[in-house]
């Protein structure tokens, strides 16, 4: 089967720093995959080369197939990113801004799926309110609504719980596990190992600019028996 997400030997440079040193990766369809590393580590380096918006020095990244920089139209519509930054237009209101994402695929009337995005998010009060209005917790949570507006079959999820409480951590997690039990491949990139190690079926761990491990998340646990995420991650770092 056709990976979700190839990449092959993927280099990044910034000036001298090698954001990115080599990087090779298939993430199958229908895992859910975990992109880890300290920060400066390159997941987010990574992310932008997948997503089309940085084009690496070397190296080739496909999605579902379609090369990121020949084919970026088809490889973009596949992908769903919900990035780390809050970025957003404040005057639109949040049905607004999923309307306009929404158009940006081509898509019209699009209100059916926006609103059981709202639901699941918890943000149904909210789709008449501008977005200077909310918390920064409740605009993580409209990035999300924005990044699966055109139901892509790959999503990937940069940090999307930061700054997000408990109790909507738990919902966002139930959706985005619904989703991978639906069919869509997820790629998340947390701080929160302990979620990581709940939800990936295979992680990748980076360090500078480099994958050093890459396994299930099974199988990273059993090489370090009666250790949790964190340590192996603390030990796979300090090596
Ligand atoms: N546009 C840029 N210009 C210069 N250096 C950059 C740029 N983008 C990233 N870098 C550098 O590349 C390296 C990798 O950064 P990246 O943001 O990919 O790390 P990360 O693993 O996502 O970190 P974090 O966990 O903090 O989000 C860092 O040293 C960073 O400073």
């Amino acid at each position: 089967m056709t990976p979700a997400v190839s990449i092959v030997d993927v280099v990044k440079t910034f000036g001298s720093l090698k954001a990115l040193a080599g990087v090779s990766l298939d993430i199958a369809q229908g895992e859910f995959f975990g992109l880890l590393g300290p920060n400066g580590a390159g997941k987010t380096t990574l992310i932008s080369c997948l997503a089309g918006l940085s084009r690496p020095d070397a190296g080739r990244v496909a999605v579902l197939g379609h090369d990121v920089q020949a084919d970026f139209r088809e490889a973009r519509r596949l992908l769903g990113v919900v990035p780390q930054e809050l970025v957003f237009d404040p005057f639109f209101s949040v049905r607004e801004t999923l309307r306009i994402q929404s158009g940006y695929f081509g898509i019209r009337r699009n209100d059916d799926w926006i609103d059981e995005i709202l639901h699941h998010l918890d943000l149904a009060g909210k789709a008449e309110a501008n977005m200077r209005g909310l918390s920064g917790g409740m605009k993580r949570r409209v990035l999300v609504a924005q990044a699966l507006v055109h139901k892509p079959p790959v999503i990937v999820l940069d940090e999307p719980t930061a700054g997000v409480d408990v109790e909507l951590r738990q919902g966002l997690w139930q959706f985005i596990r619904r989703l991978n039990g639906e069919g869509h491949t997820i790629i998340l990139t947390t701080h929160y190992l302990e979620e990581a190690e709940a939800l990936c079926h295979r992680i990748a761990l980076m360090k500078q600019g480099q994958v050093v491990a890459l396994d299930s998340t099974a199988n990273l646990m059993a090489a370090h028996p009666g250790a949790s995420l964190e340590e192996v991650f603390m030990r796979t770092m300090r090596r």
